[in-house]
């Protein structure tokens, strides 16, 4: 954000947001959140659309687990391809997503003392036959994760049966309790990165998402 949006925005009067109120209660209960039409059916169709353009240009790299291990291990990891997204060259697409995510990201400062002043994002593609082992978002040695977001950019008729669906292990009185959040177009899921090992079950159809951290330094 530039600083006379910033000034501008320190101006305008305090408005409670109940949709991120939500994410905010959800966050404080279960560490995590699923917002659906977080993205309009439109939006998610203009971010499909360019994610799909970069992908046949080729621009994607198969995603790493860190530069020691060899592709063969990584492959039994994680199979997906990913683009980093660079918000100062955002498309037209792109804005779009990093308007709405800006804003929630104003409010959990302004509300929660957050601290949170990085992003960053990619977009993933996983081919059928791909998945991503459990794991924690900070394994990379990145204690900087505070939140990570999941925006699933798939088509109107997603189904269970296409897999995908991203298992998140929670606990209930002490016992582990998995959570299965299905790729919903224009779904946000949202979760401690630090708290809460997930995992991407493997897909029968190609999956479409843009993934990302809020991170606090
Ligand atoms: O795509 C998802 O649902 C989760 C992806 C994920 O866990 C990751 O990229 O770290
Ligand atoms: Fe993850």
């Amino acid at each position: 954000m530039v600083n006379t949006e910033l000034e501008l925005f320190e101006q305008i009067e305090f408005k409670e947001n109940e949709q991120y109120e939500a994410i905010i209660q959800d966050l404080l209960k279960n560490k995590y959140s699923v917002i659906d039409d977080f993205f309009s059916a439109e939006e998610v169709g203009l971010l499909r659309a360019s994610l799909m353009g970069k992908y046949e240009e080729d621009d994607f790299k198969k995603a790493a687990i860190g530069n020691k291990i060899n592709e063969v291990v990584a492959k039994s990891i994680r199979g997906d391809f990913i683009l980093w997204i660079n918000e100062a060259e955002a498309g037209k697409a792109e804005k779009i997503y990093f308007r709405k995510i800006n804003s929630l990201v104003e409010y959990l400062n302004r509300t929660c003392f957050m601290g949170i002043l990085q992003k960053e994002f990619h977009y993933a593609v996983y081919p059928e036959g791909t998945f991503y082992k459990r794991h924690l978002d900070t394994f990379q040695n990145d204690g900087r994760r505070k939140l990570s977001m999941v925006c699933y950019l798939n088509t109107e008729n997603w189904k269970p049966e296409n897999g995908g669906e991203l298992a998140i292990y929670t606990e209930e009185n002490g016992v582990e309790k998995q959570v299965d959040v299905f790729p919903y177009p224009g779904r946000v899921v949202i979760f401690e990165s630090q708290e809460l090992e997930h995992e991407v079950k493997p897909v029968k159809v190609p999956r479409y998402s843009i993934t990302g951290w809020l991170k606090t330094r």
